[in-house]
């Protein structure tokens, strides 16, 4: 059978959201917008201090478990790192996911429960776009906790002897991972519309551990009011 492609909706929401939340970077003198074609890519350095890094590389430690995929797709080799969900209400994590709210400018309610993530040598998270694909069975589910994911901000929590960068393979750039650096970028187009060249991956760290935590933050409240 042949598929037809529909266009990719466009949306006034997610290009408010794009818009806004841009501006807010853009006046930040802390943060730097990458040269990136085709896509809204920022990034600030030490975002976190050291202290607040092993603080988390702990509490990662302690809680971990392999990570899940939100996918159709059974690839059990797609995924190979171990997550946790960091608890917002700790007092050490509090603070840290407000202030990632506040950068952005977005309710802190609008983000998804802090991730944790860690890589030992050869592991990795293939190439994935964080936004929903409404041609998956969860999309409905996602509609009801928040709807699309916006923008994604990821902090790298320590450096890697080797490997383990954030590569944008469409986009055309690498981030390697260090020490405090907050990478942040919008998975929509101006438009709405879902950002293809957003496509990423998270490369296999060849020496050392990588630690990070990200924040996927919706178009709308995901936290139950
Ligand atoms: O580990 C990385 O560099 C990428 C992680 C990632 O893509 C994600 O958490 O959505
Ligand atoms: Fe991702």
């Amino acid at each position: 059978m042949f598929s037809r492609r529909k266009a990719p909706a466009t949306s006034t929401l997610r290009q408010q959201i794009g818009a806004r939340v841009a501006a807010r970077l853009d006046a930040d003198p802390a943060v730097v917008r990458a040269e990136v074609t085709g896509a809204q890519v920022y990034y600030r350095l030490d975002f976190l201090d050291a202290a607040q890094c092993d603080t988390l590389i702990a509490m990662i430690d302690a809680n971990r478990r392999p990570s899940s995929l939100l996918s159709d797709r059974n690839d059990p080799g797609f995924r190979t790192s171990d997550s946790c969900d960091m608890n917002r209400y700790a007092p050490e994590v509090q603070p840290i996911d407000e202030a990632i709210a506040a950068l952005l400018g977005m309710a802190p309610d609008y983000g998804e429960t802090l991730q944790g993530q860690r890589y030992a040598p050869g592991q990795h998270f293939r190439a994935h776009h964080d936004y929903f694909h409404d041609t998956e069975s969860y999309w409905q589910q996602m509609q009801a906790s928040g709807g699309q994911r916006t923008w994604t901000t990821m902090i790298y929590l320590n450096d890697v002897a080797d490997g383990g960068a954030t590569w944008f393979p469409q986009a055309g750039f690498k981030v390697a991972p260090r020490r405090g650096l907050l990478l942040a970028w919008n998975n929509m187009n101006p438009d709405g519309s879902p950002n293809e060249l957003t496509l990423h991956e998270g490369t296999a760290v060849v020496e050392g551990t990588k630690y990070i935590v990200t924040k996927w933050f919706r178009e709308r409240s995901w936290l139950k009011r």
